[in-house]
């Protein structure tokens, strides 16, 4: 329970028409989720402009309406404050209403095209292994110390984030670790909170569907550094061609790695095999269980926020060299005979998918083939999907195009789209097949000793959605299944 006045502290006031000394119960922006006592915060979100429920959040018991436009009809019992941007308002008046948690613990934030939630679970894996109890907000689940929670979306709305941050403070949380996807820096689902570090992985194209150019991409992914404190520090990657660029205007301390140039952390590949890495890290050699020079880059990452929040660099590689990544991550299934091994991958971009087969290419010795079982999301950034099948062509000897959440799209539509990277000369090894079940099954029966079968873009998911419906569907489970069946 909190006052209207408490909970508005940093809110940019436009006009308060009513009493801010009530007290209130909870905040939402959802009028579905709206009980008696409630501050509801209407919002324009880009489905529905929530303003038209300000009647029903009344009905259902709001006491305290927070909006841009102020309704025509004011009800005596409800008291309002007009804001000029709610979204913005929600996120800090849900971390307001739930105790500033952020400013009592360190948060460290994610950020980037591709390894936010590698870099966030290896961050997690060893600040606990360091004896402190952790929590994990990321694409694949949340945790707190050893409790799971599923996770709903990489960074979650204001209100539950706030909620859960709160949560994980009263079960003992000194640390969090979280994904700043570029949608929650968009949506402000992020303001307000008070972060102890920002990294930021790399930037490619993705989700072009929603921010529509590149730039407006980059600018928005950089506005999550330019708003960092003093007293944080902000970690990028010197090999990436807009590492600098986010840190350029950052007040924070600003740190680089880097594989290839100089920088503040420096780590070298000694050694890239499907055992792991060998990296020289500041004078040391150490060997790590994950796999494949993107996997150096996450971890350099990793250790350079662990120095920058002051841990011992011999414990830190000690630790790391043991840890595992992510679930659905370059994970192995070999099959029962050990011939054929196949990968869980949730390369879902261009440069992931890249990365992914091009380590695969890397690590095969001699003859053996490898096929790709590769789909893309409906009502997702379309420009992805021929550039994720050119890579897919370059890099395979076999590729079956199949489905990956259609959502409310036609999924052959989807894999035509698809279709139209493939090369002249790569058609003949390519097939496509819509269901994607059928499309694993087909590559284990094509394949032959030692091949390798790459399945990307759902790695942890466990369902596919067509048309509103979620199916359950585990990658790793069907694979597995196929190759009992197939006894390969
Ligand atoms: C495009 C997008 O990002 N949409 C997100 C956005 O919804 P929105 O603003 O469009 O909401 P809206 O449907 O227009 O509704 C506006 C407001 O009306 C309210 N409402 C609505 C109906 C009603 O009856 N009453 C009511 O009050 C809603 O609660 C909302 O506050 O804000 C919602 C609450 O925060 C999110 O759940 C929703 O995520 C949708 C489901 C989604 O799929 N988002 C994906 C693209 C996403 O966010 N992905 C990133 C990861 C991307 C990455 O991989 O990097 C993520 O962080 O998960
Ligand atoms: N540092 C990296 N650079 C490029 N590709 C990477 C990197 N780390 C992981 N990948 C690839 O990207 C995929 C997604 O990795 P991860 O889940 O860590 O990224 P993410 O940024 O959290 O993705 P999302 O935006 O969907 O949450 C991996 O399965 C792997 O194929
Ligand atoms: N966080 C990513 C996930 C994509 C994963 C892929 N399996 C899909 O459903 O498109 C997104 O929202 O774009
Ligand atoms: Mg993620």
């Amino acid at each position: 329970m909190a006052s209207f006045q408490e909970i508005l502290y940093k809110v940019k006031l436009q006009k308060i028409v009513g009493d801010t000394s009530v007290q209130l119960l909870s905040v939402e922006t959802d009028s579905r989720k709206v009980k008696p006592g409630t501050c509801f915060i209407a919002v324009k979100g880009t489905v529905t402009d929530s303003h038209q429920y300000i009647g029903t959040a009344i009905e259902n018991g709001a006491i305290a309406i927070v909006c841009e436009d102020i309704p025509k009809i004011l009800n005596e019992d409800v008291h309002y404050a007009v804001v000029s941007d709610s979204a913005e308002a929600a996120a800090i008046m849900a971390h307001n209403f739930y105790g500033r948690i952020t400013e009592k613990i360190a948060l460290i934030g994610v950020t980037g095209t591709n390894g936010k939630t590698t870099v966030a679970t290896l961050l997690f894996k060893l600040f606990t292994a360091l004896g402190n109890k952790c929590g994990l907000i990321s694409t694949v689940q949340n945790v707190i110390g050893e409790e799971i929670l599923p996770s709903t979306h990489t960074t979650p709305d204001p209100v539950s984030l706030n909620a859960l941050i709160s949560k994980m403070y009263s079960l003992g949380c000194t640390h969090i670790f979280m994904e700043v996807s570029s949608h929650a820096i968009h949506q402000h689902r992020i303001d307000g909170l008070q972060f102890k570090g920002g990294i930021f992985t790399n930037i490619t194209h993705d989700h072009l569907d929603y921010h529509k150019t590149f730039d407006e991409y980059i600018r928005v992914k950089k506005s999550f550094f330019d708003a960092l404190p003093s007293s944080a520090f902000a970690i990028s990657n010197a090999d990436d061609k807009r590492g600098s660029i986010m840190l350029q205007n950052t007040k924070a301390r600003k740190y680089m790695y880097s594989l290839k140039t100089l920088a503040d952390f420096r780590a070298k590949i000694i050694e890239d095999s499907l055992l792991g890495l060998e990296l020289m890290i500041d004078d040391v050699e150490v060997h790590f269980r994950l796999i494949g020079t993107f996997n150096a880059y996450n971890i350099l990452a990793v250790y350079a926020a662990a120095m920058c929040m002051g841990e011992e660099k011999a414990k830190v590689l000690q630790i790391l060299s043991n840890t595992t990544g992510a679930e659905g991550r370059f994970e192995y299934i070999v099959s029962p005979n050990e011939k054929v091994v196949g990968i869980v991958d949730y390369a879902h971009t261009p440069d992931a998918l890249l990365n992914v087969l091009a380590t695969i290419k890397n690590l095969r010795k001699g003859e053996q083939n490898i096929i790709t079982v590769v789909g893309c999301g409906g009502d997702r950034d379309k420009t992805k999907r021929p550039e994720m099948a050119e890579v897919a062509c370059e890099y395979s000897d076999k590729i079956i195009f199949t489905s990956d959440n259609p959502r409310s799209e036609d999924p052959q539509e989807i894999i035509k789209e698809m279709e139209k990277g493939v090369p002249i000369v790569a058609r003949k090894k390519c097939l496509s097949i819509t269901d994607r079940k059928e499309a694993i099954k087909t590559a284990v029966s094509l394949s032959k000793k030692e091949d390798i079968i790459l399945v990307a873009g759902k790695g942890h998911e466990k369902y596919q959605e067509t048309k509103g419906v979620k199916k359950h569907f585990d990658d790793k489970e069907v694979l597995a299944e196929m190759f009992h069946l197939m006894e390969k």
